[in-house]
């Protein structure tokens, strides 16, 4: 299928292979060359830059994603981002409020439209390049093929491109021009009765729902000694494993101490982290996952599925697959129905031997004016929200 918008983008082409050479794909070009104005957009519609830290802004924002952003294939479900997932999403260090970027309608009107960038330093086959992480683009339900997509992406280029940045990272369920790595995402049942009755799993064949309930049960306390919630006196030694750990990746982001202190020390109902300290009271294995809840579509008895994402895990002294282990039974502590994971770095190790069943959908990501070979799901070091 032709793609108007994408074709005329710095990406590569469906088809296209590049060897062992990586590189920009747009000619080099400086600040100065960036159009200083913003992009035009449809009559009756305005930018805005979105404040996050304003509670009607956040509630704005978070509105117009919980009723119009991803659903699943079915649209059985609709992720729900939380006001404070979001404000933890959107403020690493060195964010930029000019990167948080809404559409409305002219004179201050409703919030219909919207995309951001983050700041981060990704590696990708041994070169170090500062990046913008896009997430978040959505344009209204009832606003769908007026081409504001396209407007959005141009807009947060040109905001990225005028901070002298010239690459991006972002992932999409669907198939764009062209993906560098495709990956699958696998789901690990810790509320099956629940899954089952919303829709989101079904029960297996020759299976009741008792067996199915003890098949999925996980103990009540982790099973790896010393296992504790990290806290901040942890983050030089979070750091250290996790940079240590990322670089056996093609892929990976290049985290500062105040970059791991924000992405992973615990936040109630956005991010958990556990640490696991050893005998001699160090640090040795640390393992995470983020809160994202979809609202269920339609359902008289439940609204929420709660699920639990992998994050950033570390096994340097028990086998991962002990570690994820405990991140499940945590998880589950925690009251979450559901552990999701995808097949990227090390998971394969563990995805079969713990139970996951594979996803029916893949996760594809994406750089944004840099060509360079595909990277298997194991080479992907990078995990987006
Ligand atoms: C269960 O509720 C859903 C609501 C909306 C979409 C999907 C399917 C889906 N698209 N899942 C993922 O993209 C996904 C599955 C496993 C791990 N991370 C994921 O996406 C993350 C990372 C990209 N931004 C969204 C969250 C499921």
């Amino acid at each position: 299928r032709e793609h108007l918008f994408w074709d005329t983008q710095p990406v590569p082409s469906m088809g296209s292979e590049y060897g062992q050479d990586s590189g920009p794909l747009d000619e080099l070009r400086t600040v100065d060359d960036v159009r200083a104005e913003p992009y035009p957009l449809p009559d009756k519609f305005e930018w805005c830059t979105c404040n996050v830290d304003d509670d009607k802004e956040i509630d704005e924002i978070y509105t117009l994603l919980t009723e119009n952003y991803v659903e699943d294939d079915d649209s059985m479900f609709r992720f729900d981002y939380s006001i404070h997932f979001l404000r933890w999403a959107l403020k690493p260090p060195e964010f930029l409020r000019s990167w948080h970027l809404g559409v409305r309608v002219q004179g201050g009107g409703k919030l219909v439209g919207f995309i951001t960038g983050i700041p981060a330093k990704i590696r990708v086959f041994e070169k170090s390049i500062q990046m913008a992480e896009i997430n978040f683009l959505c344009v209204h339900k009832r606003l769908r093929s007026k081409r504001l997509a396209p407007v959005l992406i141009k807009e947060i280029t040109r905001r990225v491109n005028r901070e002298n940045v010239w690459q991006a990272v972002y992932t999409a369920g669907v198939v764009l021009p062209r993906p560098i790595s495709e990956c699958r995402y696998w789901h690990r049942s810790l509320n099956p009765k629940k899954l089952i009755e919303v829709g989101f799993s079904h029960l297996g064949a020759r299976m009741t729902m008792a067996r199915t309930i003890k098949l999925y049960k996980v103990p009540d306390m982790p099973q790896l000694p010393g296992m504790r919630e990290m806290k901040k006196e942890d983050v030089p030694r979070v750091h250290g494993l996790v940079l240590n750990y990322l670089r056996k990746f093609t892929l990976h982001p290049e985290f500062t101490p105040e970059e791991v202190e924000h992405w992973m020390l615990p936040r109630p109902g956005v991010v958990y982290c556990y640490v696991r300290e050893n005998e001699k009271g160090e640090v040795t294995d640390v393992c995470s996952f983020y809160s994202l809840p979809s609202s269920i579509l339609g359902h008289a008895k439940h609204n929420t599925l709660k699920a639990a994402y992998s994050y950033w895990n570390v096994a340097s002294t028990v086998p991962l697959q002990d570690l994820m282990y405990d991140a499940l039974i945590l998880a589950k502590q925690q009251d979450f129905d559901v552990f999701n994971a995808l097949d990227i770095m090390e998971n394969e190790s563990f995805l079969k031997e713990l139970k996951f069943g594979i996803g029916d959908g893949y996760l594809q990501y994406y750089l944004y004016n840099w060509k360079c070979p595909r990277i298997e799901p194991r080479g992907i070091g990078l995990v987006l929200l």
